[in-house]
């Protein structure tokens, strides 16, 4: 479903992603671990468009989204959570989804989507006319992945989606993301929590100082001894 070559991207002058390759198939769930400032972020933004390759190539089902205008890599069925939410705080639950159907197609389908969103997580439905900014941090989360679903992607990339939130809450959140996967989406997730994410998806890659330096499925990455020896503590 996707497909990055020799991904090559950064800010300015300072090169943050070389020569990444990764796959992501169709009904996958796919995990993205590393430590601070490996380029889990940069690697997310260059997917969804946010930021622009230097040099490699990234298909989407096969269409370059390297030369999609970044409006429209939404309509390829790439729908990005990024990092710390940016919910709209002072808004309603409700406003905040419909801002994740500002396409036409998701538009026409608005009370569509909102039911499938409210199926996934009745929450929301109830606290639909609350202001996002007084929810918590797990209903936020979850606000803000039901905003990216809106918009009926086909490939869900989540960026920490358990950063900042309590021990507990965290478990909610990766319950979260089995039932995303359940209803068929196809899921790339970046994480710090390493021990957590190898529960949910089927592979994952380890990413170092902007490129790969490890992958295999999650029991390969739980029984790998550079994984275990800086990510698990073991
Ligand atoms: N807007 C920016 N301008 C300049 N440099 C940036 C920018 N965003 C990120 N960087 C740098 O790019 C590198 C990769 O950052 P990135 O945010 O992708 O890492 P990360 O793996 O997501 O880290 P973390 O887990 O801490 O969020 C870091 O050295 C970072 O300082």
């Amino acid at each position: 479903m996707l497909e990055l070559r020799t991904v090559n991207a950064g800010y300015g002058t300072f090169p943050a992603l070389f020569d990444l390759d990764l796959d992501v198939k169709a009904g996958e769930a796919v995990g993205v671990i590393g430590p601070n400032g490996a380029g889990k972020t940069t690697l997310m933004r260059v997917i969804s468009g946010l930021i622009r390759p230097a040099r490699g190539s990234i298909k989407m089902e096969g269409v370059d989204v390297v030369a999609t205008p970044a409006h429209k890599i939404v309509s390829l069925g790439i729908a990005h959570v990024p990092e710390n939410r940016r919910l709209f705080p002072q808004l309603t639950v409700d406003d905040n989804l419909k801002m994740g159907a500002f396409l036409k197609e998701a538009r026409d389908h608005y009370a569509e989507r909102l039911e499938v969103v409210f199926g996934l997580f009745p929450r929301l439905k109830e606290r639909r006319h609350q202001m996002a900014g007084t929810m918590s941090g797990g209903e936020q989360q979850m606000c803000a992945i039901g905003r990216a679903l809106m918009s009926n992607p086909k490939l869900l990339l989540l960026d920490e989606p358990s950063a900042g939130l309590a021990p507990v809450v965290v478990q909610q959140v990766f319950e979260l993301v089995k039932r995303i996967r359940a209803s068929g989406l196809t899921v790339l997730i970046v994480e710090q929590n390493v021990q957590q994410v190898l529960k949910v998806v089927d592979r994952a890659y380890l990413i170092e100082a902007g490129t790969i330096r490890a992958s295999g499925t999650s029991a390969e990455m739980l029984a790998s001894d550079t994984v275990k020896e800086a990510y698990l503590g073991v």
